[in-house]
């Protein structure tokens, strides 16, 4: 299902802010707005139409079955009781015996078919949260918290089957019974009858001050949610340091304090339930105490038949089961409202990275790998300065260019451009003279091979990590790659390729999974390498032959990589000098060293602020 609205709401993001209805503790708008996006999914539904009107019609039958009982009970009172004969009290009875077998039968049947459908809608809501999520840009997910997004993957989908399967469901059907019973009393005692339907009016103030306090709790308790699950995330991603550092009780404090927050909302919640609860069973009970009264007065006097007013009150019983489910409804209604509004959020948010129409989608034997920025300008999303102003450089096919910097100056940034992870904000880049953004994503991701300063391994397979962006890598590639990276040690793994590395890929060292990714990086030869420092977590015997192995793919791949150490650095044709987000000095590492003092200082970590960097690009 396509993201319909092209807007970026404020999440509940890293900066901790809230999306309005976060904050909704009231209002009109908020009160008109509160049930659009639980409306906007409706096209989840639609499948289920069929199977959802069947399921009503059932219900709708069970319940008439359900209320024709009484009107047969009015018969036997004002007939063979009243008259002291039994005659006719057999078919009667029979009667009653099948509308109870009827109903039996239609409740059956109802909840038999109930589940499917909502399930079915979970999934296919749940399917597209996914694959919404994974064409979001990184900066989305810079912004967001991953708790804020697994609980919105899970529970809040949760919320909305539970309300599509039961609170909708009731919802109508009670209302349907709601308005049948009190169409049966207006007939069997118009007065009376009236005054049943006049105890709607309360009701539905109730119902309104409740909705309107029970969303904004709800709201609260599933951003706290959201909170507790990115705090578990985060502690159990970061356990080691954690407790290397001998955060623990320090952060179990934290937790219990978002925790505390989660239960005060939850029981404030409960309470704000059990109070309107309360008041739903006082409305329904108070009119039949009226109703009793008024009704043995009027047997008394001859204006109400004994049978008609049992039969009324049955009638009348028969209400206080959907009016004191009422507020269970509403509570789980405004869940579900809250829940639709957190999912939008994600849905409603644009991917920024999208192909052009008509994209180009050149193949890997005509791309000679020309790599240009023209005043390529970047500027992260909510931070004032940009970190990349008017970036010149050109990559030759074929050339190696190592880019060199002082720490946060805007190395991986820049890295970041040529797979389009982050879309430059000014200026563009051009892969052979195309601009990056007439590439198809699939194909420019395919000619770019990239290794971050992070290696990220998946739980999955070595292979499976190895062949992410190259399903189809023949075993010949795969050795290649892994011979290429000195990643050899994978076939030593208890499973060999078959072995599941850990979450992260934690239970290898860092060399390795820093070796695996390099791997895949140069796996198939990409036409462009994009290598963000990839020797780093190295020893310097390991690096000298990865170093080598390297040299022979970088002879024929156009590559940039990030480097900080001097031996790396040999690996380049030329070394650019990117400062305080400008490229200052392109050139040979020897040329640098000998006439660029502000390289000089880069590669000998000195701190001083190198004056008069000059060579320019
Ligand atoms: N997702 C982000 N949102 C906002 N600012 C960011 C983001 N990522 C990085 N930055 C900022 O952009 C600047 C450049 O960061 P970048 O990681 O590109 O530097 P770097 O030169 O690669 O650093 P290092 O050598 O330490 O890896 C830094 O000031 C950093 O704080």
């Amino acid at each position: 299902m396509p993201a319909e609205r092209d807007r970026e709401p404020a999440p509940t993001t890293k900066a901790g802010r809230h999306p309005p209805a976060a904050s909704a503790g009231g209002g009109r708008s908020a009160g008109r707005g509160r049930l659009a996006n639980l409306w906007r999914l409706r096209g989840y539904l639609r499948p289920y139409a069929a199977e959802f009107g069947w399921l009503l019609v059932a219900a709708l039958a069970g319940t008439g079955a359900s209320l024709a009982v009484p009107l047969v009970v009015q018969r036997v009172v004002d007939g063979p009781v009243a008259r002291r004969e039994p005659g006719g009290l057999l078919s009667l009875g029979a009667l009653v015996l099948v509308l109870g077998l009827v109903e039996a039968l239609l409740i059956f049947v109802r909840r038999w078919m109930q589940s499917a459908s909502s399930v079915g809608m979970e999934a296919a809501l749940r399917a597209d949260l996914y694959a919404h999520l994974l064409r979001l840009p990184t900066s989305f997910h810079d912004r967001w918290h991953s708790g804020q997004l697994l609980s919105r993957a899970t529970s809040d989908l949760s919320v909305l089957r539970r309300f599509l399967s039961f609170g909708l469901f009731f919802l109508i059907l009670n209302l349907v019974t709601y308005v049948a019973v009190v169409v049966l009393l207006i007939r069997l005692h118009p007065p009376l009858g009236l005054l049943v339907a006049a105890s709607a009016v309360p009701l539905f103030l109730i119902s309104r001050r409740f909705a309107r306090h029970y969303h904004a709790a709800s709201r609260r308790m599933q951003d706290q949610q959201g909170e507790v699950a990115t705090l578990v995330e985060e502690t159990a991603l970061g356990l080691r340091t954690t407790k290397a550092y001998g955060r623990g009780p320090e952060l179990a404090a934290r937790f219990a304090g978002n925790a505390r927050a989660l239960h005060d909302i939850g029981v404030g919640k409960a309470r704000l339930l059990a109070r309107t609860s309360a008041l739903f069973d006082l409305v329904p009970n108070g009119t039949l105490a009226v109703v009793l009264v008024t009704g043995v007065v009027l047997v008394s006097r001859g204006g109400l038949t004994v049978g008609a007013l049992v039969a009324f009150v049955s009638l009348q019983l028969m209400l206080v089961w959907p009016v004191q489910s009422l507020g269970w409804i509403i509570a789980n209604g405004q869940e579900a409202a809250t829940a639709a509004d957190r999912i939008r959020e994600v849905l409603d948010t644009r991917p920024a990275i999208v192909d052009a129409p008509g994209a180009l989608a050149p193949p890997r034997a005509g791309v000679r790998g020309r790599l240009t920025f023209e005043q390529v300008t970047f500027r992260y999303p909510d931070s004032g300065a940009p970190v990349l102003r008017g970036v010149d450089l050109t990559v030759a096919p074929g050339e190696t260019l190592a880019l060199v910097g002082a720490t946060g100056c805007g190395k991986s940034t820049l890295l970041s451009l040529v797979p389009r992870l982050q879309e430059v904000t000014g200026g563009r880049i051009t892969l052979d003279g195309h601009d990056l953004r007439d590439l198809r994503l699939s194909t420019l991701r395919r000619l770019v091979g990239v290794a971050f300063e992070e290696p990220t391994l998946f739980s999955m397979s070595v292979r499976e990590n190895l062949t992410l962006g190259r399903p189809d890598a023949g075993e010949d590639e795969i050795h290649a790659a892994l011979a290429l990276a000195q990643a050899e040690f994978a076939y030593d793994l208890p499973w060999g390729l078959a072995t599941r590395v850990g979450e992260q890929g934690l239970s290898l060292s860092g060399g390795q999974r820093q070796r695996l990714a390099l791997a895949r990086a140069v796996l198939g030869r990409p036409a462009l390498l994009v290598l963000d420092d990839p020797l780093s977590a190295l020893d310097v015997h390991t690096e000298s032959l990865v170093e080598a192995a390297l040299k022979r793919v970088l002879r024929d791949t156009t590559a940039l990589l990030v480097v900080h150490r001097p031996s790396t650095i040999a690996l380049a044709d030329r070394v650019a000098l990117l400062e305080q987000g400008r490229i200052t000095a392109v050139g040979t590492h020897s040329d640098l060293l000998a006439t660029v003092p502000a390289y000089r200082s880069v590669l000998s970590a000195d701190p001083r602020p190198a004056a008069g960097a000059g060579v320019s690009s």
